[in-house]
């Protein structure tokens, strides 16, 4: 059943308007955008639950969220809110709690520094370590509010899309010229130009290796504008009931509208005609037709292992070219005494013993431990810890099942041994464990070696190279952190925004 004809080309026989292959946020954002535009959608996701690397697990009484806890864009003002406003579309809504402080570092050099909400009281701190850098490092996280402040003026759509850009640029020129400007840099020169102490460079490197994987000079400025400034602004949030609440409040709303989700779905290919994609076909043997298909897999999964039919375009082959899979993690989940926390005890937490060790293995330690914001994901008495390293899929590949589980086993009592500098009375206090590998992520996210997404090979201009939602593929858009910003919740909610935008007007919706 194959239908071509319409307006711009494709299926206007098909059973759908859009179909979205995966669930994580940036899937469902466009689908909910799309079904609030009036499309008739349908979102296939291979896991038994939405959300991804956002989703969930139950164990025992205590419910951990898949990936961390540390959630930006669920502010009340401006446009930058974008899993307020995601949620807002389709008539649902989430209580959030806020972080008072979005991170405490322990660094190497004694660094021990809290990011604290209240901007100020961030600066201050930070600045009684590198009292000489006063200036540096005002004019640094300024600048980066400079970016925050273009963003957070205009709407927030699809840069694929030229009427909108017209009407962003003629309503807000200086925001668009200030954004012009900061696309092509990164972090790490522009804090060069304001701070020397080769400490404080290195510190600024941890700022944004802890979410974008890779050191300060190679990280977008615009991602560090959004992320540097937001913690103070909307601030970090978390979900009440759990990171997982954000999927399933989104299918909640999808549903509602009459957008349909399907689970153990597992889409085995997107189907082409004439090099066109025009529907799905699952693991089980159904099809599925749609005027466009959203893919919300990676980009490597989805031109590598959904296309088996179509040679690997050339421009895909040069995004790989500048992009390579970041590492996976190990995490591990515990259910711990409430008293193994010292009164005072933060949510979230780095730890990293030298500076050379920041990206490998076991170097960078993260610690997210969501119930001291929200009580109720665990048992009266004890908290989650939901700590994690950067790790390979290649340290884990070729095991036995006995080899694996006994390096597990060994790998996770390492990673206690850390905590419990922390955390002393850990190990007697611990009541629930259960240990993630780059296997773990594969098998559950549906990710190429459980890669936590691109990273740039070698130093590339900010965010010039990071392509947008639509594909070489006619019919075909991609979604999520393979795409333009990256990586993070409110980034892959941005992708979502903009392919949905992007797609509306290729189908002429009526609201665009
Ligand atoms: N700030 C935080 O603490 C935090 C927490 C969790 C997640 N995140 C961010 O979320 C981002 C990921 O979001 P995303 O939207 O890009 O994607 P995702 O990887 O979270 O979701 C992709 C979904 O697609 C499904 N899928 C993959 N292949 C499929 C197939 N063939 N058929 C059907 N379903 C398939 C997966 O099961 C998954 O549910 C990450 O970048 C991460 O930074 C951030
Ligand atoms: C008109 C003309 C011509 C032109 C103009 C131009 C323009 C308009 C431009 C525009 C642009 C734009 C819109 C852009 C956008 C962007 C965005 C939205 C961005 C966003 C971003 C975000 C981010 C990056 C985020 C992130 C986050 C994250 C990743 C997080 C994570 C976390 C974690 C991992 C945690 C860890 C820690 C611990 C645990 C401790």
């Amino acid at each position: 059943m194959i239908h071509r004809s319409d307006a711009q080309g494709f299926g206007v026989n098909s059973t759908f308007d859009v179909i979205v292959v995966g669930s994580g946020i940036g899937g469902l954002v466009t689908a909910t955008q799309l079904a609030a535009k009036g499309a008739k959608v349908l979102v296939l996701e291979k896991y038994i639950i939405p959300g991804g690397s956002a989703g969930y697990f139950q164990r025992e009484e205590y419910r951990f969220d898949v990936g961390a806890s540390m959630i930006f864009g669920f502010g009340q003002k401006g446009t930058t809110n974008l899993l307020t406003r995601a949620l807002a579309a389709v008539g649902v809504s989430q209580e959030t709690i806020p972080d008072p402080v979005q991170v405490h570092y322990h660094l190497p050099n004694g660094l021990d520094i809290k990011v604290h909400r209240d901007y100020r009281r961030f600066l201050r701190h930070l600045i009684t370590y590198f009292p000489d850098e006063k200036k540096g490092v005002k004019q640094f996280y300024n600048r980066c509010w400079g970016v925050f402040n273009c963003l957070n003026q205009i709407e927030l759509l699809s840069l694929e899309e030229p009427s909108y850009l017209m009407r962003v640029f003629l309503r807000n020129p200086f925001a668009c010229f200030g954004l012009l400007r900061n696309l092509p840099l990164n972090a790490g020169d522009v804090a060069r130009r304001y701070i020397k102490d080769p400490l404080l460079l290195k510190f600024i490197d941890m700022e944004c290796y802890c979410w974008s994987a890779v050191p300060a000079q190679m990280t977008p400025m615009i991602n560090a504008g959004m992320v540097f400034s937001d913690r103070h602004y909307g601030g970090v949030n978390y979900p009440k009931g759990g990171v997982g609440q954000i999927a399933e409040k989104l299918v909640k709303g999808l549903t509602e509208i009459g957008g349909q989700i399907q689970y153990n779905a597992k889409v085995k290919q997107i189907i082409t005609d004439k090099g066109q994609a025009i529907g799905v076909e699952l693991a089980n043997g159904k099809s599925y037709y749609a005027r466009r298909i959203v893919s919300n897999a990676t980009r490597w999964d989805t031109f590598e292992k959904l296309l088996p039919q179509i040679e690997l375009p050339v421009t895909e082959k040069k995004w790989q070219e500048a992009y390579e899979k970041s590492p996976s993690f190990l995490s591990i989940h515990l259910g711990v005494k409430a008293e193994v926390l010292p009164p005072g005890t933060e949510c979230h937490h780095i730890l990293l013993l030298e500076w050379d060790e920041m990206r490998v293995p076991e170097g960078t330690i993260f610690v997210s431990i969501p119930t001291l914001l929200d009580p109720s994901l665990a048992p009266n008495g004890y908290h989650i810890i939901h700590s994690f390293t950067p790790d390979l899929i290649n340290h884990w590949s070729g095991l036995t099942d006995a080899e694996y589980q006994e390096k597990k086993e060994a790998a996770a009592w390492r990673i206690l041994a850390r905590l419990e500098t922390l955390f002393p009375g850990l190990e007697a206090g611990l009541d629930y464990m259960e240990v993630g590998t780059p296997r773990s992520h594969r098998r559950f996210l549906g990710r190429v070696d459980g890669t936590y997404g691109p990273i740039p090979r070698k130093k590339l201009p900010g965010l010039l190279k990071m392509p947008f939602n639509r594909t070489v593929i006619p019919g075909l858009y991609c979604v999520g952190d393979s795409t333009f910003p990256g990586q993070g919740l409110n980034a892959v909610a941005f992708s979502g925004f903009a392919c949905a935008h992007r797609i509306a007007a290729d189908l002429r919706l009526k609201q665009v």
